[in-house]
């Protein structure tokens, strides 16, 4: 039976989920790695793909922007539709040196600002932790050319970083800013199912000079796309 914002069938959504925050993005990367999907839902018009790359089934979908949006997606396919593997193919803002735009960060874990994790178990603060075998796939996918593999920060606020913060998370060896990582890890812990973030930097805290367009964020994601499906299928 359809959940409230996802009308496949079960059955219709694959073991495997690619989930971008855009979904321009995901309809680009379906329409590239599975020309025959079929959409199965298409709620709020965020399409929902399902197909096969070499044989193995996969579903593609937008998580929207923020947590709590993939939070909704993420409850729902784990909860309705048995989905075992969930791999974000994002974006992130770089900042630290360490990372330039144009570079991929496997995202071994998120720090959060977010109250999202906050209730999970009382009197503990949750870490939000990747799948170790999905990193290991995504980092055995990048062969010799070598890929960031490093703790990111998930903020509920695009705008106003505090640089202090922002500093010290660097300082930290945090990499990166997004906005969905930490409820993704602490989602998929909850159901006992698996889930990664590959992101693709798209700009950066400490340089805007190189920073990508809109059209840019929803085109480059090849090489996040690689080591995310090598992830997803493993
Ligand atoms: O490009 P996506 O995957 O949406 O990821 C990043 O971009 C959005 C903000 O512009 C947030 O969702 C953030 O996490
Ligand atoms: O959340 C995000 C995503 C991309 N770039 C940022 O600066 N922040």
């Amino acid at each position: 039976m359809p959940t409230p914002h996802i009308a496949a069938e079960v059955g219709e959504i694959a073991p495997a989920v690619l989930l971008p925050g855009d979904p321009r993005r995901a309809e680009r990367i379906a329409a590239q790695l599975m020309p025959d999907a079929r959409q199965v839902s298409d709620v709020r018009g965020n399409g929902v793909y399902t197909g096969q790359v070499d044989g193995r089934p996969l579903t593609v979908m937008a998580s929207g922007m923020g947590m709590p949006s993939l939070g909704i997606y993420a409850n729902e396919l784990f909860a309705t539709y048995g989905v075992e593997r969930i791999v974000r193919v994002g974006t992130a803002g770089g900042m630290s040196p360490q990372v330039k735009v144009g570079d991929v960060v496997v995202a071994l874990g998120a720090h959060t600002d977010s109250a999202m994790n906050d209730r999970r178990i009382a009197g503990i603060r949750f870490s939000a932790v990747a799948s170790y075998p999905l990193v290991a796939a995504a980092v055995a996918a990048a062969g010799d050319d070598p890929v960031h593999v490093a703790p990111v920060v998930s903020r509920d606020h695009f705008y106003g970083n505090p640089p202090e913060q922002i500093q010290a998370l660097a300082d930290h060896g945090t990499l990166a800013v997004e906005m969905e990582a930490a409820a993704l890890y602490g989602i998929a812990a909850q159901y006992g199912r698996q889930a990664l973030a590959v992101c693709t930097i798209s700009d950066h805290l400490l340089d805007s000079s190189q920073d990508f367009s809109a059209a840019q964020r929803e085109e480059n994601f090849q090489r996040a796309l690689q080591l995310a499906l090598a992830a997803a299928l493993d």
